[in-house]
């Protein structure tokens, strides 16, 4: 924990208090990685959001931000890409040798903070996902030169808080945008359409649900117990002419797999396109 590293409290600011905002601060605090006294949030206009998250984790919050700012370890950039500059703006002056800005922002490159903050400065680069609502996320993160080795601990604690965490080159994150950003919608995606034909095949919809749940809490243990090996898992379920295989043939006459392929592919090629708008 920080507070272990040589009893230092790190001071942390977010900006932006939205939903990964939120789900950050309850990991880290919940975790120690953060204490509720040396985190600041701030936002653009919704007051009542940030008096909700003061009251809930006992944060401070408001939009005096500028002496948290300057007294920060790590500065959250938590808002929408699209307010990628804007954010970047309000907190360039304040930005100092020993801070590290830690981005959130999906598509959003280093160079592009480098140039918008315009002095030399510790940038993290980082793509969670939603599972960091429940302490799930899968984060990798991506530094920049100015980055030291005991701010990257500092990073990799923080997401640890909320998931797992890995560093990663800047150039695969859209790979992994493609992978684990949006990753978790697609799992969503094949739940859909298995409870609904289970509904159709005359499950009632809170079985059909529960039974889903369970089957892909289940799915996923066995993968992480059995080091990822998913296609050893299916084989070892598809007994010769049973009904997982006529299941699979079906997939494949219908070109699941490729279809799933391509689309991840796809995201990794927009993840770039959305990248290139925030590029100087
Ligand atoms: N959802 C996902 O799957 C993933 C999202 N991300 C990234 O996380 C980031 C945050 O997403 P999410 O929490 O869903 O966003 P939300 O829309 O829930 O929250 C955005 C927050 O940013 C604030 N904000 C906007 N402009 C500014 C500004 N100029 N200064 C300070 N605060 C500002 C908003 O304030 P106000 O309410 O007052 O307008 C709001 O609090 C995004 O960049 C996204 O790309 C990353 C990985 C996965
Ligand atoms: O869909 C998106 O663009 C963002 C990035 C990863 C998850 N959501």
């Amino acid at each position: 924990m920080f507070r272990q590293q040589g009893g230092i409290r790190l001071k942390a600011v977010f900006v932006g208090a939205g939903s990964m905002a939120e789900a950050i601060i309850a990991g880290a605090l919940k975790s120690g990685a953060l204490q509720a006294d040396h985190t600041y949030v701030t936002n653009k206009a919704n007051d009542a959001r940030l008096r909700q998250l003061a009251e809930e984790f006992g944060v401070q919050a408001g939009y005096e931000a500028g002496a948290a700012l300057q007294d920060a370890d790590i500065i959250v950039l938590a808002m929408k890409p699209k307010d990628a500059e804007a954010g970047l703006e309000s907190i360039r002056s304040f930005i100092h040798e020993k801070s590290v800005v830690i981005s959130l922002l999906a598509g959003v490159s280093i160079d592009f903070m480098e140039e918008t903050i315009g002095k030399p400065c510790a940038i993290i680069r980082s793509m969670p996902n939603t599972s960091a609502a429940v302490g799930k996320s899968a984060t990798a993160i991506a530094l920049n030169q100015f980055v030291t080795d005991k701010q990257h601990k500092s990073a990799l604690h923080l997401f640890s808080a909320i998931g797992t965490a890995i560093t990663v080159d800047e150039a695969q994150m859209d790979a992994v945008t493609a992978v684990s950003g949006s990753g978790p919608a697609y799992f969503y995606y094949i739940a859909e359409a298995i409870q609904q034909a289970g509904e159709e095949l005359g499950l009632d919809h809170e079985t059909a649900k529960e039974l889903l749940i369970q089957t892909l809490l289940g799915a996923a243990s066995m993968l992480s117990k059995n080091d990822g090996q998913a296609a050893a898992l299916r084989k070892a379920i598809t007994s010769p002419g049973g009904t997982t295989e006529a299941a699979l043939r079906t997939f494949d006459e219908f070109r699941v797999k490729q279809a799933i392929a391509a689309g991840v592919k796809e995201a990794a090629v927009q993840s770039k396109r959305l990248g290139d708008a925030y590029i100087h």
